[in-house]
C-alpha cells in the first residue's frame, strides 16, 4: 500500500476578517521529509503552521495530516507556533515532567532525561525557565515536541535566537529524526537556513505558493544575478564590461575596484574570457547574494508587485 503523505492540502484558505492569511494552498508533504516553509513577513507561514498543529481551522479547503483529514488537535503531530509555551517559574525538567503528565504518562518513565540531552540541556535542566535565552528556550519547547515522539513536528522559526553552534546542534536534531521517519515541515524567513536543512521547500508569498519541490529545482532555473567583480585593473574591466554581450552594470558600489555587473552565466564566462585576454586578473568573482536567495527574492517581489 502507498504511503499516504505527511501533508495534504488542497485549497486551504484562511481569512482573519478582511486579511486574507491563506489564499488557497496546495500543498504535498512527503513523510521522512524536513520540509522548509518561507516567505517574507506576513506571507502565511505561522498561520498554516497553526492550522497543521490544530490550533486554528481553514475556513476553505481541504487539510489531511498523516493520510486523515485534520479534524480537531491532530493526533501524532506536535510543535509550537510564535515560541513554546513554557512555564517560567518551572525548572526544564519540571516542564517536560508536566507535559508528560498533561499526556498522561509517568514523568518518571517518560524519557524526561534522554530529550533534555539531546536537545543539549542536560547541564541546565534543574535551572528556571524564566532565565533562559532564547535559543534554550527553543530547545526545551523542541524537548518538549520531542518527548511525544510525534510523526510529524511543526517548527516556526526553531533558528531564532540559536548561535551557531546551537543552529548546527538543532539541524543534527532534526536531520536524525527525519531519518528515522519524522516529518518536519518548519518555517523561516531565512533562505539559507532552508538550505542548510531541506531538500524541499515551499516559498509563500501574501498567502499564495509561489514555488513547492525540490531546492534544486528553484536554484537552476535559469536566471540573470548580480555578481561582485574584483580586478587588478577597475577602469580597463569597466570598459570592457560596458562592451561585452548580455552584460549589464548595476552599480558602481563606491569602492574603486568593485564594479557590480548582472548576467546569466554565459555571458559572465565571455566577460571573463576578455578581462583574461586583455591580461586583467580576476581578484573577485561572486554572486551577491545565493542563486536560491535570488530566486526567492524574485519570487516573492513577483508575487507582492501583482496584488
Ligand atoms: N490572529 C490574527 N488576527 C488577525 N490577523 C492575523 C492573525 N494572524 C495572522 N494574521 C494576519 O495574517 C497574515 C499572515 O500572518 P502570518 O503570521 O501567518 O505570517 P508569517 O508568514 O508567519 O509572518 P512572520 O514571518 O512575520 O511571522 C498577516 O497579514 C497577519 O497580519
Amino acid at each position: 500500500m502507498e504511503t499516504p503523505p505527511a501533508i495534504r492540502a488542497r485549497g486551504v484558505t484562511k481569512c482573519f476578517g478582511e486579511v486574507i492569511a491563506l489564499d488557497g494552498i496546495d500543498l504535498d508533504v512527503a513523510q521522512g521529509q524536513i520540509h522548509g516553509l518561507v516567505g517574507p513577513n506576513g506571507a502565511g507561514k505561522t498561520t498554516l503552521l497553526g492550522l497543521l498543529l490544530g490550533l486554528a481551522v481553514a475556513d476553505e479547503g481541504r487539510l489531511e495530516v498523516l493520510g486523515a483529514p485534520l479534524d480537531g488537535t491532530p493526533g501524532g503531530v506536535a510543535g509550537f507556533v510564535d515560541g513554546p509555551g513554557l512555564y517560567p517559574s518551572l525548572t526544564a525538567r519540571k516542564n517536560l515532567a508536566a507535559l508528560a503528565t498533561l499526556h498522561g504518562r509517568d514523568a518518571r518513565t517518560a524519557g524526561i532525561d534522554e530529550v533534555l540531552a539531546e536537545v543539549g540541556l542536560t547541564d541546565v535542566a534543574d535551572d528556571r525557565v524564566r532565565g533562559f535565552s532564547l535559543g534554550m528556550r527553543q530547545r526545551l519547547g523542541l524537548a518538549a515536541a520531542l518527548l511525544t515522539n510525534p510523526r510529524l513536528l511543526v517548527l516556526d522559526e526553531p533558528s531564532n535566537g540559536l548561535d551557531p553552534a546551537g543552529k548546527k546542534h538543532v539541524h543534527g536534531v532534526l536531520t536524525k529524526l527525519a531519518a528515522d521517519g519524522t516529518t518536519v515541515v518548519l518555517s523561516s524567513h531565512r533562505m539559507d537556513d532552508i538550505e542548510a536543512l531541506c531538500a524541499e521547500a515551499t516559498i509563500l508569498a501574501t498567502g499564495r505558493v509561489v514555488f513547492s519541490g525540490p531546492l534544486s529545482k528553484l536554484s537552476a532555473e535559469n536566471r540573470e544575478l548580480d555578481y561582485r567583480l574584483r580586478t587588478s585593473a577597475p577602469g580597463e574591466a569597466r570598459r570592457l564590461a560596458l562592451d561585452a554581450p548580455g552584460i549589464h552594470i548595476v552599480d558602481d558600489v563606491g569602492t574603486q575596484d568593485v564594479l557590480v555587473v548582472r548576467a546569466h552565466v554565459p555571458a559572465l564566462d565571455e566577460l571573463v574570457t576578455r578581462l583574461v585576454r586583455a591580461e586583467v586578473a580576476v581578484r573577485e568573482l561572486a554572486p551577491t547574494v545565493s542563486p536560491l536567495e535570488a530566486a526567492f527574492l524574485a519570487l516573492t517581489e513577483q508575487q507582492e508587485s501583482t496584488r
